[in-house]
Protein backbone atom coordinates (compact mmCIF):
# COMPACT_ATOMS: atom_id res chain seq x y z
CA UNK A 1 0.00 0.00 0.00
CA UNK A 2 0.91 3.65 -0.53
CA UNK A 3 0.32 6.16 1.37
CA UNK A 4 0.55 10.46 0.68
CA UNK A 5 0.36 12.40 3.67
CA UNK A 6 -0.19 16.22 3.14
CA UNK A 7 2.73 16.42 0.24
CA UNK A 8 4.00 19.29 -0.64
CA UNK A 9 6.60 20.09 -3.57
CA UNK A 10 7.94 23.52 -4.06
CA UNK A 11 10.35 24.89 -6.85
CA UNK A 12 12.02 27.93 -5.95
CA UNK A 13 13.31 29.90 -8.92
CA UNK A 14 15.16 33.22 -8.54
CA UNK A 15 12.38 35.09 -9.61
CA UNK A 16 9.58 33.04 -7.55
CA UNK A 17 8.61 29.62 -6.05
CA UNK A 18 6.19 27.53 -8.17
CA UNK A 19 3.99 25.04 -5.88
CA UNK A 20 4.06 21.79 -8.15
CA UNK A 21 1.87 19.89 -5.73
CA UNK A 22 -0.16 21.20 -3.15
CA UNK A 23 -0.82 18.85 0.05
CA UNK A 24 -1.91 16.42 -1.36
CA UNK A 25 -2.99 13.15 0.57
CA UNK A 26 -3.68 10.23 -0.98
CA UNK A 27 -4.09 6.17 -0.71
CA UNK A 28 -3.31 3.54 -3.18
CA UNK A 29 -4.15 0.18 -2.66
CA UNK A 30 -1.79 -2.65 -2.97
CA UNK A 31 -2.19 -4.23 -6.56
CA UNK A 32 -4.35 -1.50 -7.40
CA UNK A 33 -3.84 0.23 -11.22
CA UNK A 34 -4.37 4.28 -9.67
CA UNK A 35 -4.65 6.93 -12.40
CA UNK A 36 -3.53 10.22 -12.18
CA UNK A 37 -5.46 12.92 -14.78
CA UNK A 38 -4.93 16.45 -15.46
CA UNK A 39 -3.84 18.79 -17.87
CA UNK A 40 -0.35 19.71 -18.46
CA UNK A 41 0.81 21.81 -15.40
CA UNK A 42 -1.37 20.26 -13.03
CA UNK A 43 1.63 18.34 -11.03
CA UNK A 44 1.43 14.75 -11.86
CA UNK A 45 4.79 15.13 -12.81
CA UNK A 46 5.87 16.13 -9.63
CA UNK A 47 3.47 13.87 -7.71
CA UNK A 48 4.58 10.82 -9.63
CA UNK A 49 8.47 11.90 -9.53
CA UNK A 50 8.05 12.55 -5.49
CA UNK A 51 6.58 9.10 -5.02
CA UNK A 52 10.34 7.52 -5.59
CA UNK A 53 12.26 10.69 -4.25
CA UNK A 54 12.94 11.32 -7.96
CA UNK A 55 12.04 14.87 -6.92
CA UNK A 56 12.88 15.77 -3.00
CA UNK A 57 9.44 16.43 -1.23
CA UNK A 58 9.43 20.09 0.40
CA UNK A 59 7.08 18.30 3.42
CA UNK A 60 5.04 15.62 3.72
CA UNK A 61 5.36 11.78 3.73
CA UNK A 62 5.47 8.69 1.48
CA UNK A 63 4.54 5.53 3.05
CA UNK A 64 5.19 2.52 0.99
CA UNK A 65 4.57 -0.49 2.65
CA UNK A 66 4.95 0.64 5.81
CA UNK A 67 8.14 2.63 5.17
CA UNK A 68 8.49 6.45 5.06
CA UNK A 69 10.79 6.94 2.60
CA UNK A 70 11.23 10.93 2.77
CA UNK A 71 12.74 9.60 6.33
CA UNK A 72 15.45 7.35 4.97
CA UNK A 73 19.40 7.42 4.50
CA UNK A 74 20.98 7.13 0.83
CA UNK A 75 21.86 3.24 1.33
CA UNK A 76 18.20 2.85 2.57
CA UNK A 77 16.56 4.77 -0.02
CA UNK A 78 18.63 3.06 -2.80
CA UNK A 79 17.33 0.08 -1.37
CA UNK A 80 13.79 0.67 -0.97
CA UNK A 81 14.10 2.12 -4.82
CA UNK A 82 14.57 -1.44 -5.99
CA UNK A 83 11.16 -2.12 -5.84
CA UNK A 84 9.53 1.17 -7.16
CA UNK A 85 10.08 0.88 -10.74
CA UNK A 86 9.41 3.28 -13.36
CA UNK A 87 8.92 3.58 -16.70
CA UNK A 88 8.74 7.32 -19.39
CA UNK A 89 6.87 8.49 -22.35
CA UNK A 90 10.14 8.40 -23.93
CA UNK A 91 11.26 5.12 -22.92
CA UNK A 92 15.11 6.17 -22.14
CA UNK A 93 16.65 3.32 -23.04
CA UNK A 94 20.54 3.00 -23.72
CA UNK A 95 20.76 3.85 -27.63
CA UNK A 96 24.37 2.14 -27.67
CA UNK A 97 23.40 -0.88 -26.05
CA UNK A 98 21.27 -3.93 -27.27
CA UNK A 99 18.13 -4.88 -26.35
CA UNK A 100 19.73 -7.49 -24.41
CA UNK A 101 22.46 -5.13 -22.80
CA UNK A 102 20.03 -2.85 -21.76
CA UNK A 103 18.17 -5.56 -19.75
CA UNK A 104 21.53 -6.80 -18.65
CA UNK A 105 22.69 -3.69 -17.57
CA UNK A 106 19.70 -3.15 -15.09
CA UNK A 107 20.34 -6.53 -13.50
CA UNK A 108 23.72 -5.71 -13.21
CA UNK A 109 23.45 -2.84 -11.62
CA UNK A 110 20.69 -4.38 -8.87
CA UNK A 111 24.02 -6.80 -8.10
CA UNK A 112 22.16 -9.74 -9.75
CA UNK A 113 24.83 -12.86 -10.18
CA UNK A 114 26.08 -13.10 -13.56
CA UNK A 115 25.05 -16.45 -13.88
CA UNK A 116 21.61 -15.46 -13.28
CA UNK A 117 21.48 -12.65 -15.58
CA UNK A 118 20.85 -14.18 -18.75
CA UNK A 119 18.16 -16.82 -18.18
CA UNK A 120 16.51 -13.65 -16.43
CA UNK A 121 16.98 -11.60 -19.32
CA UNK A 122 15.61 -14.30 -21.29
CA UNK A 123 12.73 -14.29 -19.00
CA UNK A 124 12.09 -10.87 -19.35
CA UNK A 125 11.61 -10.66 -22.94
CA UNK A 126 9.40 -13.54 -22.91
CA UNK A 127 6.81 -11.56 -20.29
CA UNK A 128 6.79 -8.49 -23.27
CA UNK A 129 6.78 -10.89 -25.99
CA UNK A 130 10.00 -9.47 -26.94
CA UNK A 131 12.01 -12.81 -27.29
CA UNK A 132 12.99 -12.50 -31.38
CA UNK A 133 14.59 -8.93 -30.40
CA UNK A 134 17.24 -9.77 -28.30
CA UNK A 135 20.02 -8.13 -30.13
CA UNK A 136 18.32 -5.49 -31.90
CA UNK A 137 19.52 -1.68 -31.23
CA UNK A 138 16.89 0.44 -29.60
CA UNK A 139 16.81 2.57 -33.29
CA UNK A 140 15.63 -0.79 -34.54
CA UNK A 141 12.45 -0.71 -33.05
CA UNK A 142 8.96 1.13 -33.14
CA UNK A 143 7.63 2.61 -30.30
CA UNK A 144 6.06 -0.08 -28.83
CA UNK A 145 8.72 -2.24 -28.73
CA UNK A 146 10.96 -0.02 -27.07
CA UNK A 147 8.45 0.53 -24.47
CA UNK A 148 8.12 -2.71 -23.83
CA UNK A 149 11.81 -2.92 -23.63
CA UNK A 150 11.00 -0.51 -21.04
CA UNK A 151 8.95 -2.24 -19.23
CA UNK A 152 10.82 -5.56 -19.29
CA UNK A 153 13.90 -3.47 -17.55
CA UNK A 154 11.07 -2.07 -14.88
CA UNK A 155 10.57 -6.11 -13.86
CA UNK A 156 14.31 -6.50 -14.46
CA UNK A 157 14.05 -6.04 -9.65
CA UNK A 158 11.07 -7.66 -9.58
CA UNK A 159 9.50 -4.42 -7.93
CA UNK A 160 6.23 -4.27 -6.13
CA UNK A 161 5.52 -0.56 -7.85
CA UNK A 162 5.73 0.41 -11.25
CA UNK A 163 5.34 4.19 -11.65
CA UNK A 164 4.20 4.96 -15.61
CA UNK A 165 4.71 8.28 -16.27
CA UNK A 166 2.84 9.40 -19.21
CA UNK A 167 4.01 5.76 -20.66
CA UNK A 168 1.72 5.84 -23.61
CA UNK A 169 1.72 9.30 -25.18
CA UNK A 170 4.01 8.79 -27.43
CA UNK A 171 2.21 5.57 -29.06
CA UNK A 172 -0.22 5.76 -31.72
CA UNK A 173 -3.77 4.03 -30.36
CA UNK A 174 -3.06 0.96 -30.99
CA UNK A 175 0.15 0.12 -29.67
CA UNK A 176 -1.14 2.32 -26.85
CA UNK A 177 -3.96 -0.56 -26.56
CA UNK A 178 -1.81 -3.18 -26.84
CA UNK A 179 0.88 -1.57 -23.99
CA UNK A 180 -2.11 -1.00 -21.95
CA UNK A 181 -2.79 -4.60 -22.54
CA UNK A 182 0.57 -6.07 -21.77
CA UNK A 183 0.54 -3.43 -18.44
CA UNK A 184 -2.71 -5.03 -17.02
CA UNK A 185 -1.83 -8.42 -17.51
CA UNK A 186 1.41 -7.69 -15.61
CA UNK A 187 -0.61 -6.14 -12.94
CA UNK A 188 -2.60 -9.49 -12.68
CA UNK A 189 0.18 -11.90 -13.39
CA UNK A 190 2.68 -10.46 -10.40
CA UNK A 191 0.67 -8.53 -8.32
CA UNK A 192 1.78 -4.98 -8.78
CA UNK A 193 0.51 -1.78 -7.80
CA UNK A 194 0.85 0.20 -10.77
CA UNK A 195 0.78 4.04 -10.81
CA UNK A 196 0.45 6.15 -13.87
CA UNK A 197 0.05 9.38 -14.67
CA UNK A 198 -1.64 10.59 -18.03
CA UNK A 199 -3.75 13.53 -19.83
CA UNK A 200 -5.63 10.82 -21.69
CA UNK A 201 -9.24 9.38 -20.42
CA UNK A 202 -9.04 6.70 -22.08
CA UNK A 203 -5.70 5.59 -20.63
CA UNK A 204 -7.53 5.73 -17.33
CA UNK A 205 -10.88 4.03 -18.68
CA UNK A 206 -8.80 1.36 -20.29
CA UNK A 207 -6.75 -0.24 -17.09
CA UNK A 208 -7.55 1.82 -13.69
CA UNK A 209 -9.33 0.70 -11.26
CA UNK A 210 -9.81 3.86 -8.81
CA UNK A 211 -8.43 7.32 -10.03
CA UNK A 212 -7.49 11.16 -9.45
CA UNK A 213 -8.01 14.18 -11.44
CA UNK A 214 -5.44 16.96 -10.68
CA UNK A 215 -5.38 20.89 -10.83
CA UNK A 216 -3.23 23.53 -9.54
CA UNK A 217 -0.87 20.72 -7.33
CA UNK A 218 -4.31 19.36 -5.99
CA UNK A 219 -6.40 16.51 -6.24
CA UNK A 220 -9.93 17.74 -6.81
CA UNK A 221 -11.71 14.46 -7.06
CA UNK A 222 -10.96 10.68 -6.52
CA UNK A 223 -12.40 7.63 -6.51
CA UNK A 224 -13.38 4.06 -8.66
CA UNK A 225 -12.73 4.65 -12.32
CA UNK A 226 -17.05 3.66 -13.15
CA UNK A 227 -18.18 6.23 -10.50
CA UNK A 228 -16.50 9.19 -12.01
CA UNK A 229 -16.90 8.85 -15.23
CA UNK A 230 -20.98 7.86 -14.18
CA UNK A 231 -21.16 10.55 -11.06
CA UNK A 232 -18.65 13.04 -11.74
CA UNK A 233 -19.29 15.50 -9.40
CA UNK A 234 -15.98 18.31 -10.24
CA UNK A 235 -15.98 20.69 -13.71
CA UNK A 236 -12.83 19.21 -14.07
CA UNK A 237 -13.33 15.59 -14.35
CA UNK A 238 -16.86 16.32 -16.06
CA UNK A 239 -14.60 18.13 -18.91
CA UNK A 240 -12.69 15.39 -18.77
CA UNK A 241 -15.31 12.50 -19.07
CA UNK A 242 -17.33 14.87 -21.46
CA UNK A 243 -14.30 14.45 -23.72
CA UNK A 244 -14.53 10.91 -24.22
CA UNK A 245 -18.31 10.97 -24.13
CA UNK A 246 -18.73 13.33 -26.17
CA UNK A 247 -22.05 14.11 -25.66
CA UNK A 248 -23.42 17.15 -27.50
CA UNK A 249 -26.54 17.19 -29.96
CA UNK A 250 -26.28 19.24 -32.87
CA UNK A 251 -28.13 22.76 -32.81
CA UNK A 252 -29.87 21.67 -35.83
CA UNK A 253 -30.74 18.38 -34.52
CA UNK A 254 -32.54 20.18 -31.46
CA UNK A 255 -34.37 22.94 -33.50
CA UNK A 256 -36.51 20.79 -35.51
CA UNK A 257 -37.79 18.91 -32.32
CA UNK A 258 -41.26 19.51 -30.85
CA UNK A 259 -41.39 16.52 -28.49
CA UNK A 260 -39.79 16.71 -24.78
CA UNK A 261 -35.90 15.35 -24.83
CA UNK A 262 -34.14 13.45 -22.19
CA UNK A 263 -31.07 12.11 -21.56
CA UNK A 264 -31.00 8.68 -19.51
CA UNK A 265 -27.86 7.49 -18.01
CA UNK A 266 -27.96 3.31 -17.93
CA UNK A 267 -25.70 1.87 -14.80
CA UNK A 268 -24.14 -1.30 -14.74
CA UNK A 269 -26.26 -4.20 -15.42
CA UNK A 270 -29.40 -2.20 -15.99
CA UNK A 271 -27.66 -0.77 -19.71
CA UNK A 272 -28.60 -4.59 -20.66
CA UNK A 273 -32.14 -4.14 -19.33
CA UNK A 274 -34.76 -3.60 -22.10
CA UNK A 275 -35.76 -0.08 -20.20
CA UNK A 276 -36.67 1.98 -22.75
CA UNK A 277 -38.86 -0.90 -24.96
CA UNK A 278 -41.13 -1.70 -21.56
CA UNK A 279 -41.36 2.10 -21.47
CA UNK A 280 -43.13 2.07 -24.84
CA UNK A 281 -45.29 -1.14 -24.25
CA UNK A 282 -46.58 0.37 -21.13
CA UNK A 283 -47.51 4.29 -22.16
CA UNK A 284 -49.12 6.52 -24.85
CA UNK A 285 -45.84 7.80 -25.72
CA UNK A 286 -43.66 7.00 -28.60
CA UNK A 287 -39.90 8.23 -28.66
CA UNK A 288 -37.09 8.65 -31.16
CA UNK A 289 -33.56 8.08 -30.38
CA UNK A 290 -30.97 10.88 -31.33
CA UNK A 291 -27.88 10.02 -29.79
CA UNK A 292 -26.85 6.83 -28.16
CA UNK A 293 -23.76 5.20 -26.88
CA UNK A 294 -22.95 2.74 -24.65
CA UNK A 295 -19.27 2.76 -23.00
CA UNK A 296 -17.68 -0.41 -21.28
CA UNK A 297 -15.80 0.67 -18.45
CA UNK A 298 -13.36 -2.21 -18.50
CA UNK A 299 -16.07 -5.10 -18.34
CA UNK A 300 -19.17 -2.46 -16.62
CA UNK A 301 -21.14 -1.24 -19.75
CA UNK A 302 -22.22 2.86 -19.15
CA UNK A 303 -24.81 3.44 -21.30
CA UNK A 304 -26.05 7.18 -22.42
CA UNK A 305 -28.61 7.98 -24.81
CA UNK A 306 -30.79 11.32 -25.91
CA UNK A 307 -34.06 10.77 -26.80
CA UNK A 308 -37.94 12.51 -27.68
CA UNK A 309 -40.56 11.54 -26.08
CA UNK A 310 -43.61 12.33 -27.82
CA UNK A 311 -47.06 12.25 -26.81
CA UNK A 312 -49.99 13.13 -24.12
CA UNK A 313 -48.12 15.49 -21.58
CA UNK A 314 -49.61 13.13 -18.43
CA UNK A 315 -48.18 10.23 -20.42
CA UNK A 316 -44.35 11.63 -21.17
CA UNK A 317 -44.62 12.34 -17.24
CA UNK A 318 -45.82 8.74 -16.45
CA UNK A 319 -42.81 7.72 -18.85
CA UNK A 320 -40.15 9.75 -17.05
CA UNK A 321 -41.35 8.65 -13.80
CA UNK A 322 -41.06 5.32 -14.58
CA UNK A 323 -37.84 5.44 -16.64
CA UNK A 324 -35.98 7.67 -13.91
CA UNK A 325 -37.57 5.16 -10.89
CA UNK A 326 -35.31 2.35 -12.98
CA UNK A 327 -32.17 4.03 -13.79
CA UNK A 328 -31.81 6.71 -11.16
CA UNK A 329 -30.62 9.17 -13.91
CA UNK A 330 -32.78 11.05 -16.10
CA UNK A 331 -32.28 14.38 -17.22
CA UNK A 332 -34.98 16.39 -19.15
CA UNK A 333 -33.04 18.59 -21.25
CA UNK A 334 -33.29 22.56 -21.17
CA UNK A 335 -34.23 23.10 -24.98
CA UNK A 336 -37.74 20.92 -24.77
CA UNK A 337 -38.70 21.94 -21.20
N1 LIG B 1 12.00 21.84 -12.14
C1 LIG B 1 11.02 22.77 -12.02
N2 LIG B 1 11.30 24.05 -11.71
C2 LIG B 1 10.34 24.99 -11.56
N3 LIG B 1 9.02 24.74 -11.71
C3 LIG B 1 8.67 23.46 -12.04
C4 LIG B 1 9.66 22.43 -12.21
N4 LIG B 1 9.00 21.28 -12.52
C5 LIG B 1 7.68 21.57 -12.56
N5 LIG B 1 7.48 22.89 -12.26
C6 LIG B 1 6.17 23.59 -12.17
O1 LIG B 1 5.32 22.84 -11.31
C7 LIG B 1 3.99 22.82 -11.84
C8 LIG B 1 3.56 21.38 -12.05
O2 LIG B 1 4.32 20.85 -13.11
P1 LIG B 1 4.31 19.30 -13.51
O3 LIG B 1 5.34 19.07 -14.58
O4 LIG B 1 4.39 18.48 -12.29
O5 LIG B 1 2.83 19.17 -14.14
P2 LIG B 1 2.26 18.06 -15.10
O6 LIG B 1 0.84 17.91 -14.74
O7 LIG B 1 3.10 16.85 -15.03
O8 LIG B 1 2.39 18.73 -16.52
P3 LIG B 1 3.00 18.08 -17.88
O9 LIG B 1 2.03 17.02 -18.28
O10 LIG B 1 3.03 19.24 -18.83
O11 LIG B 1 4.35 17.56 -17.52
C9 LIG B 1 4.02 23.66 -13.10
O12 LIG B 1 3.60 24.96 -12.78
C10 LIG B 1 5.47 23.64 -13.51
O13 LIG B 1 5.81 24.80 -14.21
Amino acid sequence: MIRINNLVKEYKTKKQTVLGVDNVSVTIEKGEIFGIVGYSGAGKSSLIRCLNLLEKPTSGEIIIDGQDLTKLNSRELRLARQKISMIFQHFHLIKAKTVYENLAFALKAARVPKSEIEPRVTELLEMVGLSDKAQAYPAQLSGGQKQRVGIARALANNPSVLLCDEATSALDPSTTKSILKLLKDINKQLGLTIVLITHEMEVVKEICDRMAVMQDGRIVEEGPVYDLFANPRQPLTKQFIENILQFELPPHLLKSRTGKLIKIQFKGSIAEESVVSEVFQKYKVRGNILHGKIEYIQETPLGIFIMELIGEESEIQAAIRYITAKTQSLEVLDRAA
